[in-house]
C-alpha cells in the first residue's frame, strides 16, 4: 500500500538526523567530515562510533530471518522479523543499520498484528552504510522488514563453481565482521547488542546451507534449511553459507563441513579439534555453545578464520598436510570464551576479543603440541607485533585504539591480537599462571553473554587483580599498554631456542661460508623455515634467490605461509622465476594477510603497474573486501 512506500527523506541529512536521536556525541559524527577533522578528544568509552542504530532506546532481542537464495541474481531475498525491547517512553523511529539493501516493505506492531508503516533510508556514508528510519506505532515491539540484498554486498561473496574445489556448484559465504552484516540483513549492527535468531533459507536443492546455528548434517537436502541460534549473539557472528556441503564427525562435538573434494584432508589436519576444546574447558571453564564444527570455505575466503559460534569458517589455505598451521582453529576456538562469550563492546576494543584469544591460542598449542611449539608460535607472533610497530604511525599502535571518522576494515592490524597477548603475557609472568588462569576463568564466568569495554575491563582489573597483587602489578604500566602507542619498556620478549640456532646458520650461508646444501635443514619445522626465510636481510643477490630456490625448492613450496614469505623475498629483489606462481598464488589466493603485504610489497619495489595488471585479473574472483582494501594499496587512498 502506498504508506509503505519508500518515502525520500524529508531532512536535508538523513544520517546526521538519525545519530542525533542515538544520543551520541556530536563531534563523533560520523558521517560528517567536518566533525571528524574537529574530533581531538579521547573517544567515549562504550559509544559505537560504527552504527546509526538508536541502541539507547529500543534494543533488538531476537531476529527471524527468511531469505531465499538466489544464484541467478546474486542476491538474497526475503524478510527480516526483529523484536526489540522498549527502553524510552516516547515514540522515537527505530533506526536500523543497512548497507545496499532495498527495502521493499515494513510492517510493525506486536506478534502477528502487523501493519505497514513509514520509513525512509538516510545519507549514505561510504564506510557505515545508510541509516533505515522507521516511524513505529505506539508500543510496537516487532518489525517485519522485506528487503532484498545487491549483488556486491560487503559481506557476502557469491562464488562462480569453478572457484570452488568441485567445480561444479556455485558458493555463497558471509563475513560480517566488523560491519558488513549490515550488508546482508537490517539491523542494529552493533557489538553491544546481542539477540538470539532463528532463519528458514531457501536453496537450490541440490545445495547445503550452514548457519552460526544449530546445524544438523543430517537434514535432508531439499532447499530449505531451519536453523536456530538460543544463544544471544552480536550481529558480527551471524553468517551463512551455501554450498555442496558434507559432514565428517572429528569428535563427539567437534567435525567438519566441507566440499567433499577437502573433507577427508581437512578432517585428518584438524583431527586434534576436540583435544582442543576438551583441554580449553578444563581451564577456563565449560564449552557454552553446544557443538563446535569448522567449515572449510574456498580460498578466496579474506581471512584466517572467523569465529563464528558453533561453526569457525576456515580458509582452506591452512591444510597444509602436517598440522602446521592448526594454530589457527585453536585461535577460532578460544573465541568460544573470548569474543564470543565475552565481546568487544565496539571496535575501539577489539583488543578485548583479540589479545585474549591469541594468548588462549598460544596456551592451547602448549597443551596440545608441547613447550617448543608454544615458544616458537609465541615468537613469531612477537616478530609480526616488532614489523607492525616499525611500521605503523602511532595512534595505530593503541589497543584501545580512536576509530572515529575511520573504517575499521583498513585499520585492522596485529596490534589488537599480538601486543594485547604479550601484554596479557607479562600479566601472567608477573603473578603466575595459576592466578593468571583463575583470574581469567573468573573473568569469563563474570562477563558471560556481556559486551564490556576496555573501561569494563580496568575495572574488573581494579577490583581484582589490581587488589591483590599491589606489589606486582601497577596500573600506571597496564594504563600505557593499553592506551599508549609501542610497548612499555622492560615488556616480556619471547623467544625459541629452536629459532636461536637458525640464526647462526643463516648467517654462515649469507656469509658465503656453507652453502645451501650444507645447511642441514631434515629435522626443521615449518616454524624453524619460516622464521629462516623471515629473517633474511632486504637484498639478496641473484646467485643466493637460485641457490636458495634450487636447494629447497621455495617457489613450488606447498604450504601456503612458507611460500608467502618466500615470494616477499622474490618481489622486493625482483626474482623473475618466481613470478608466475606470485600470479597463481595472488589469483587463487584471496586471504588478506597474504595479499596486502604482496601487493603492498610490489607497490614499493616499483612495481605498481604489475600489481594492477595481476589484481584486475583476479578482481572478479575476490570477496568485495580484498577488492576494497588492496585496491587502496594499489591505486591509493581515493581509488575507493
Ligand atoms: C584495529 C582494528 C579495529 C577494528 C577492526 C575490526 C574488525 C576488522 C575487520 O576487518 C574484520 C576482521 C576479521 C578477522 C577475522 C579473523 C582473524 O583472526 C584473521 C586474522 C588474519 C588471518 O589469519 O588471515
Ligand atoms: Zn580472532
Amino acid at each position: 500500500g502506498g504508506c509503505s512506500e519508500p518515502e525520500s527523506d524529508d531532512t536535508a541529512n538523513g544520517s546526521v538526523d538519525a545519530q542525533a536521536e542515538t544520543g551520541k556525541p556530536e563531534t563523533a559524527g560520523v558521517g560528517d567530515s567536518q566533525s571528524r577533522k574537529a574530533a581531538q578528544a579521547a573517544p567515549e568509552s562504550g559509544v559505537d562510533y560504527h552504527s546509526f542504530a538508536n541502541t539507547g532506546d529500543y534494543r533488538v532481542e531476537h531476529l527471524d530471518l527468511d531469505l531465499k537464495v538466489d544464484f541467478g541474481r546474486k542476491v538474497l531475498e526475503g524478510e527480516a522479523v526483529l523484536d526489540f525491547k522498549r527502553l524510552t517512553k516516547k515514540n522515537p523511529p527505530l533506526v536500523l543499520d543497512t548497507r545496499d539493501l532495498k527495502i521493499e516493505q515494513v510492517r510493525a506492531g506486536h506478534g502477528s498484528e502487523l501493519k505497514p508503516v513509514k520509513f525512509s533510508l538516510g545519507e549514505t556514508d561510504p564506510d557505515l552504510g545508510t541509516p533505515l528510519k522507521i516511524q513505529l506505532p505506539k508500543n510496537a515491539t516487532r518489525v517485519a522488514i522485506q528487503y532484498e540484498t545487491s549483488p556486491g554486498a560487503s559481506g557476502v561473496q557469491w562464488l562462480e563453481p569453478q572457484q570452488t574445489a568441485g567445480g561444479e556448484h556455485p558458493f555463497l559465504f558471509t563475513q560480517a565482521q566488523a560491519i558488513h552484516a549490515r550488508s546482508f540483513v537490517p539491523l542494529q549492527d552493533s557489538p553491544q547488542v546481542r539477540m538470539t535468531y532463528e532463519a528458514t533459507i531457501r536453496t537450490p536443492e541440490e545445495l547445503r546451507a550452514v548457519m552460526s546455528a544449530n546445524n544438523d548434517p543430517d537434514a535432508e537436502k531439499d532447499g530449505v534449511y531451519e536453523f536456530e541460534m538460543p544463544q544471544p549473539i552480536p550481529s558480527y557472528l551471524l553468517a551463512l553459507a551455501v554450498g555442496d556441503l558434507e559432514f565428517k564427525p572429528m569428535g563427539e562435538r567437534t567435525g567438519v563441513y566441507a566440499e567433499p573434494e577437502l573433507l577427508d584432508a581437512a578432517a585428518a589436519e584438524f583431527e586434534d579439534t576436540e583435544s582442543m576444546l576438551e583441554a580449553t574447558e578444563q581451564v577456563y571453564g565449560p564449552y557454552r555453545w553446544d557443538r563446535y564444527d569448522l567449515l572449510i570455505l574456498p580460498p578466496s575466503f579474506p581471512f584466517g578464520g572467523m569465529e563464528n559460534p558453533r561453526l569457525s569458517f576456515i580458509t582452506p589455505t591452512v591444510i597444509a598436510g602436517d598440522k602446521s598451521l592448526v594454530a589457527l582453529i585453536a585461535h577460532e576456538l578460544a573465541h568460544s570464551w573470548s569474543g564470543n562469550l565475552v565481546t568487544n563492546a565496539s571496535w575501539r576494543d577489539l583488543w578485548l576479543n583479540e589479545g585474549f584469544t591469541t594468548y588462549l591460542t598460544n596456551r592451547i598449542m602448549q597443551n596440545i603440541y608441547g613447550d617448543q611449539r608454544y615458544r616458537m608460535e609465541m615468537a613469531l607472533g612477537y616478530d609480526d607485533l616488532q614489523a607492525d610497530l616499525e611500521d605503523k604511525e602511532a595512534r595505530d599502535e593503541i589497543m584501545a585504539i580512536d576509530l572515529r571518522g575511520r573504517d575499521p576494515d583498513e585499520v585492522f592490524s596485529n596490534i589488537p591480537y599480538e601486543k594485547g597477548s604479550l601484554f596479557l603475557y607479562e600479566l601472567e609472568q608477573k603473578i603466575g599462571r595459576e592466578a593468571f588462569d583463575q583470574f581469567l576463568l573468573d573473568y569469563f564466568n563474570n562477563f558471560a553473554f556481556e559486551s564490556i569495554t576496555t573501561e569494563d575491563f580496568l575495572a574488573y582489573l581494579q577490583k581484582t587483580l589490581l587488589k591483590e597483587y599491589p606489589e606486582k602489578l601497577d596500573e600506571e604500566r597496564i594504563r600505557e599498554w593499553i592506551f599508549e602507542p609501542g610497548i612499555p619498556e622492560g615488556a616480556p620478549h619471547p623467544q625459541s631456542d629452536a629459532f636461536s640456532k637458525i640464526d647462526p646458520v643463516r648467517q654462515q650461508w649469507l656469509d658465503g661460508e656453507i652453502s645451501a646444501e650444507e645447511i642441514d635443514t631434515s629435522e626443521w619445522t615449518y616454524h624453524q623455515w619460516k622464521y629462516f626465510l623471515d629473517g633474511m636481510p632486504e637484498q639478496l643477490s641473484d646467485e643466493q634467490l637460485k641457490e636458495l630456490d634450487s636447494t629447497f625448492n621455495l617457489t613450488q613450496s606447498k604450504n601456503n605461509e612458507i611460500a608467502f614469505s618466500w615470494l616477499m623475498i622474490a618481489v622486493r629483489n625482483d626474482y623473475q622465476p618466481a613470478f608466475e606462481r606470485l600470479e597463481s598464488f595472488l589469483t587463487e589466493i584471496g586471504r588478506n594477510k597474504f595479499l596486502r603485504p604482496l601487493y603492498r610489497n610490489l607497490v614499493e619495489s616499483g612495481k605498481q603497474e604489475m600489481a594492477a595488471e595481476i589484481f584486475e585479473k583476479a578482481r572478479p574472483g575476490y570477496h568485495p573486501l580484498t577488492v576494497k582494501v588492496n585496491s587502496r594499496i594499489i591505486y591509493g587512498e581515493d581509488a575507493g
